[in-house]
């Protein structure tokens, strides 16, 4: 049986000499890194890094050109993209984005059950956005948007969140929010890895990792 204190240093996932880019290029250049259950990690570096290539690569949608990534969660990971990553104009409303959250675990297009709508219904309010419910994802603004998409990330109620760059635009009330519903997934057990060019959201992390020349290294945290 594993123990909490197994679960809080074990790698979640593991990146042994990853090589992979776009195009022909490397972006990053043999990165290994190992991210533990319950703790959150914040991924720094300059705009054009790599961050969100390495996001995918955790995620496992990034193809690699060499190297191993390794998963040991029991559940897919969660991917909250930037929100420039999503059209603005999708079809559909909060619920029911954020209800495509269980869908990992249930399945796409399966019916979900009395405990999805009771998660989904825990996730709206986790992240201030229960009054929006019912409004198209389109009549939103970009800040509420955002947090749609991390209440949706966090309906998957995975044990690998990755996220890009949840807080930006977001104002004070908001990137608390976040900060918060981090910390608490970090504390349920969930490895939690956030790209970000928030110093305060890298400072209120357990780690922090930045991409420099397609390498990663270990910078204190604040
Ligand atoms: N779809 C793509 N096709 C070609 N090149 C890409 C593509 N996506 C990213 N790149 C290039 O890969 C490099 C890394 O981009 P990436 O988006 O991973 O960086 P980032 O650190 O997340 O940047 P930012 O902080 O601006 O979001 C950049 O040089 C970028 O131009």
């Amino acid at each position: 049986m594993t123990t909490e204190t197994e679960t809080g240093t074990r790698a979640r996932v593991s990146l042994d000499a990853v090589h992979a880019g776009h195009d022909g290029a490397d972006v990053l250049c043999g990165v290994s890194a190992q991210i533990r259950a319950g703790t959150v990690t914040a991924l720094v570096g300059d705009n054009g890094s790599g961050k969100s290539t390495l996001l995918g690569v955790l995620a496992g949608t990034h193809p690699l050109r060499s190297g191993r990534v390794e998963h040991r969660g029991s559940h897919r990971p969660a991917f909250v993209p930037q929100r420039s990553a999503v059209p603005d104009a999708l079809p559909l409303t909060v619920v029911q984005t954020v209800r495509m959250g269980r869908w990992a675990r249930r399945g796409a297009w399966r019916r979900l059950r009395r405990e999805d709508h009771g998660a989904v219904a825990h996730c709206l309010d986790r992240l201030g956005v229960a009054d929006l419910a019912g409004r198209p994802l389109h009549a939103l603004s970009g800040g509420q948007r955002q947090r749609v998409l991390v209440a949706q990330g966090l309906a998957q109620e995975a044990d690998l969140l990755l996220l890009d760059e949840p807080s930006t635009g977001l104002d004070t009330e908001a990137r608390a929010a976040i900060a918060q519903v981090l910390a608490e997934e970090r504390d349920r057990g969930c490895a939690v890895v956030v790209a970000t060019h928030s110093a305060d959201e890298a400072r209120g992390a357990d780690r922090v990792l930045r991409l420099h020349d397609g390498h990663l290294t270990e910078t204190p945290a604040a």
